[in-house]
């Protein structure tokens, strides 16, 4: 099988998950294989990505190979794949813009985040790299609130005619702007915002959809989510969190049809507890009220590993994204965003996204 040749922004934990499951699925039979939603999506198994090319600010990654750079601190996910042989692909340094919270340099010291003193890439050094390792598709895990940095990035994938997968909270994908600007060029994109396998967001629709479809009024709700990752100490910047929030309140709201007063719907990240490391914690509540207006409610705590949680997404983002690649389909794939991201350009229920993206692989809906 041909490979899918993919470059990443930002090695940290998402990327490093990413990369071992390529690895830990290489030798695995179909049967023995647990955790994926797709084994093969059209012949392509998670062992067929490869990764030509590497980005990365901080100086504890930078000028590594990107097979020793995803288990250098500071990330912390767990490891459920040592050892990797070196690929001999090293992590470049990338460009800066707004991709570090000011506040990153004063935490502890295993977050002591010091930005490399390689000279920081320029559009062309980048698309010229992009060309030069035959990058297909570029996947962006940019810390939350990096606005500048994330639509930079998607400049780059215009130019060097790469796809571009869209992880984090910046509206790109989702903007009938930037699609029709990816569209034009033939070049797919997914996005934006990555949802978790058994994340929040998808747990929170879930039970959204039950009080609806069971005609339960949803009066009041609250997510409240913790952990101890970077990602989690860089939300820590509220200035940061803006579309971050709207994601995610979004993603709930949709599944609702009348839309909540926003004094009743709390969601968001909530605090970085450096202990819990890569181990994501989600307190949902959920207040409604029943037949003969008589009130309920559902306390929910949720336990996951982020990183792992998320790979187990992109994993089948980037194969759906190499079809439509093969298929000449360009701009946002609607279904497979949908599938697989909190703030798709258009939102369905998460059964109505399983079944586009089933068509979407049989060839049966264009996008
Ligand atoms: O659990 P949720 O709400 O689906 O969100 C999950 C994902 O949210 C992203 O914003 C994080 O960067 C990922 O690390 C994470 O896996």
């Amino acid at each position: 099988m041909e490979k899918i040749r993919v470059a990443i922004i930002g090695i940290g934990n998402c990327a490093s998950s990413l990369i071992q499951g390529i690895y830990y699925y290489a030798d695995k039979k179909p049967e023995e294989a647990i955790g994926l939603m797709h084994w093969e999506i059209e012949g392509y198994k998670p062992s067929d990505i490869e990764v030509v090319a590497a980005f990365d600010i901080d100086a504890r990654k930078v000028g590594m190979d990107v097979n020793e750079a995803i288990y250098a601190p500071p990330n912390c996910t767990t490891v459920f794949c040592p050892d990797i042989k070196p690929s001999g692909v090293k992590v470049d340094m990338g460009c800066v813009l707004d991709g570090v919270a000011p506040h990153m340099a004063e935490y502890p010291e295993n977050h002591t985040f010091v930005v490399s003193d390689d000279s920081e890439k320029g559009k062309e050094d980048i698309v010229k790299i992009l060309q030069d390792t035959g990058a297909e598709i570029l996947l962006n895990y940019l810390p939350v609130g990096s606005e500048k940095a994330a639509r930079f990035y998607a400049e780059c994938a215009l130019d060097a005619g790469c796809a571009y997968i869209n992880c984090m909270p910046v509206f790109i994908v989702s903007d009938p702007e930037w699609s029709a600007r990816f569209e034009e060029k033939g070049i797919p994109m997914v996005g934006d915002d990555i949802k978790a396998q058994i994340g929040a967001t998808i747990t929170h629709r879930t039970l959204a959809n039950l009080f609806r479809d069971r005609g339960v009024e949803l009066e009041r709700t609250y997510q409240l989510n913790t952990g101890g990752n970077t990602d989690f100490l860089n939300m820590l910047n509220r200035d940061r969190l803006d579309s971050k929030k709207e994601s995610k309140t979004e993603a709930v709201q949709s599944v609702l049809g009348e839309r909540m007063d926003p004094e009743n719907i709390h969601i968001g990240p909530s605090d970085y507890v450096p202990w819990q490391k890569d181990n994501k914690l989600c307190f949902l509540r959920m207040e409604g009220k029943t037949f003969g207006d008589v009130p309920m409610n559902i306390e929910l705590r949720l336990s996951v590993e982020d990183s792992p949680n998320s790979a187990g997404c992109v994993i089948d983002a980037i194969r759906c994204c190499k079809l439509a690649l093969e298929r000449g389909i360009g701009g946002q794939l609607t279904s497979i965003s949908a599938y697989t991201m909190k703030h798709p350009p258009e939102q369905f229920t998460d059964d109505e996204a399983v079944q586009m993206v089933e068509e979407f692989i049989a060839g049966e809906r264009e996008r």
